[in-house]
């Protein structure tokens, strides 16, 4: 891993970094904040610092969110890092959409395994994000003492629309292994078999067989999965959200929801008068950064 420039921002630091994957063969670029807690001098620590994964949406790269969500200031109250990971391979030998839309191709890998061609071969998002990138980053931080960040148990996931989708996809898929600990999404795609967002992606990436799009459907994927203890999963979406009706459609997740362990345990709060950008997600980051502090035995 490369660092490639360290801000301050709040109380802690942005660590801009870049690496090899192994599973997009490409070079990957990623943010970490770090937060106040990892510079104190008199750290009485028993547990080390926990982590929220933030997924971003279609276009974004790490930049988006770290510049614009004001994560950082929440990471400082309760005591967690953040890791902003991109949204795909990129490079002038990564396939990108034929039609040269933003809503698929470079910074729109859906965090998922694509299986067919010219875009296997480096679309390979959701063992980027879930598998190869947490044990980079356990190595590249934590190698010269114990355990100082935790980026491989004690993790919470959450992104925005594109983002949101993968977090409540690689939520329910990593469930029974309690891979993270708690979720949450900002306008997400729920749907994504039933939307044309989606349609189009998991097309390209999986293929013409919707039976393969059902192991990356939230919709699917809820249906299959045991919920315990008090596990929920919190939403937020703006009624004014441009892309709520045609692409987002979070009342599908209530829907497929009912009947299954998580009725009841999938909030969809709608908020009055916003829409689909920062200015949204940035409002409601501190009640998300709460949700996961909790789960996250912060407070
Ligand atoms: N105006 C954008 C359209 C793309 C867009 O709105 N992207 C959203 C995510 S949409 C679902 O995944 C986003 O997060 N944009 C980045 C931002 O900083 O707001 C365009 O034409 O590029």
């Amino acid at each position: 891993m490369n660092v490639v420039k360290e801000l301050s921002v709040c109380g802690g630091r942005l660590v801009k970094l870049s690496h090899n994957s192994t599973s997009t063969k490409t070079c990957m670029n990623v943010n970490v904040y770090l937060p106040k807690q990892y510079y104190a001098q008199d750290s009485s620590r028993s547990r080390p610092i926990p982590t929220v994964v933030y997924l971003s949406g279609l276009t974004c790269t790490p930049d988006n969110a770290s510049e614009k969500a004001f994560w950082q200031f929440q990471a400082d109250k309760y005591g967690f890092a953040m890791v902003f990971p991109d949204t795909s391979p990129r490079g002038d030998q990564v396939a990108n959409d034929p039609e040269d839309s933003w809503d698929f191709g470079q910074g729109a890998g859906f965090y998922l395994n694509a299986t067919q061609d010219p875009y296997a071969q480096h679309y390979q998002m959701y063992d980027y994000v879930h598998k190869e990138l947490p044990q980079t980053l356990d190595a590249h931080f934590n190698k010269n003492a114990a355990a100082e960040l935790d980026f491989l148990d004690n993790v919470a996931i959450t992104g925005h629309s594109m983002g949101g989708y993968g977090a409540i996809c690689g939520y329910l898929k990593g469930y029974a292994e309690r891979r993270y600990k708690s979720c949450s999404a900002f306008a997400p795609i729920v749907n994504p078999s039933n939307v044309p967002w989606g349609q189009k992606a998991f097309k390209g990436y999986l293929g013409d067989e919707r039976a393969q799009w059902q192991a990356y459907d939230p919709c699917a994927l809820i249906k299959n999965v045991k919920r315990v203890g008090d596990d929920k999963v919190l939403i937020h979406v703006g009624d004014e959200d441009p892309f709520l009706e045609k692409h987002l459609r979070p009342e599908l997740l209530l829907e497929a929801a009912k009947s299954t362990s998580w009725e009841n345990y999938v909030q969809v709060k709608k908020v009055h008068g916003f829409d689909h950008s920062y200015y949204f997600v940035s409002t409601f980051v501190p009640e998300h950064a709460e949700f996961h502090a909790k789960n996250l035995g912060l407070i």
